[in-house]
């Protein structure tokens, strides 16, 4: 299958500090991927390198089997949502249909009707998640066949964040796109992904489908000390009596002492985060 975001050995400088060290990556289409990271840790920087919007300082990346500045297929969704204060939705789509070729004025119309969007108001006056709407609705009537999403929930209240990724993942599924979508909190990327991209400290730290992540992981528990041998363990708890890690299924546990059960995708994500190197 085709990459849609392929990075090998992609990274970022600024002055003498990686914003993004050694990225390799090799996304396939068809995806919702999540790309999720503490703050600082380098998603801004990565989606601004695949969508042409900054150069690397090392390695290279393709998008859609070629170079990043293939505007016209890419849709990208700043951090931020941003919109024009002082135009209305109305003219924000006439804006849209001038400046992109492949342009879907009719889908873009349908979807301001449907997400509840008055076309005669200004974006100043609309709330967030009114202006995050309509931000996504110019990103999909692009008619991209890759959208990039930075963050796009991020200052929206729960009630507005469900409905923000609910008509992501409708559209995605109508549309047959590929979404990378950056996001700090992993019950976006939960409900939405279903690939995952852990980026810490500058390096991806975990990558790969969803359901093959969490079947690779286990959470063990037992006696104080190190995990059984065979278990490379990423993220660990420590108390009195027992520890708890969560590792990589390598190795049936032959000791009973320790009790195995499957992870969630926010501890898994949580102990990428807090893992040591
Ligand atoms: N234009 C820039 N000039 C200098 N440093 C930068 C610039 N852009 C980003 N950085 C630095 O690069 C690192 C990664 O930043 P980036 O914005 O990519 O992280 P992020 O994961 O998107 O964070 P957030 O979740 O806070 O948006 C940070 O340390 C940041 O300070």
């Amino acid at each position: 299958m085709t990459a849609v975001l392929r990075a090998e050995g992609l990274g970022k400088r600024y002055g003498k500090r990686w914003a993004l060290t050694d990225c390799t990556l090799d996304v396939p289409s068809g995806h919702v991927v999540g790309l999720v990271g503490p703050n600082g840790a380098g998603k801004t920087t990565l989606l601004s390198l695949a969508s042409g919007q900054a150069t690397p300082s090392a390695g290279r990346v393709t998008v859609l089997g070629g170079g990043p500045g293939r505007l016209a297929r890419v849709g990208f969704v700043a951090q931020d949502t941003p919109t024009y204060a002082g135009l209305t939705v109305a003219e924000h789509l006439r804006l849209g249909a001038r400046l992109n070729p492949r342009w879907d004025d009719a889908y873009a119309r349908e979807r301001v009707a449907r997400v509840g969007l008055d076309p005669a108001r200004r974006a100043g006056r609309l709330s967030g998640g009114q202006r995050a709407q309509l931000a996504l609705t110019l990103g999909l009537a692009k008619r991209p066949e890759l959208l990039f999403l930075d963050e796009p929930v991020a200052a929206l209240d729960p009630l507005a964040r469900r409905a923000f990724v609910q008509g992501l993942m409708e559209a995605a599924a109508e549309q047959g796109i590929s979404v990378v979508l950056s996001s700090h909190l992993v019950s976006d990327v939960e409900r939405a992904c279903d690939y995952l991209v852990v980026l810490v400290g500058s390096r991806v730290r975990l990558a790969g489908e969803t359901d093959a992540l969490l079947a690779a992981h286990r959470r063990l528990t037992g006696p104080p000390g190190a995990p059984p041998p065979g278990w490379h363990a990423v993220g660990a708890v420590h108390a009195e009596r027992q520890s708890s890690y969560i590792a990589r299924a390598d190795d049936p546990v032959p000791d009973p002492a320790w009790t195995v059960t499957e992870v969630g995708l926010e501890d898994l994500v949580l102990a990428y985060m807090s893992e040591e190197r």
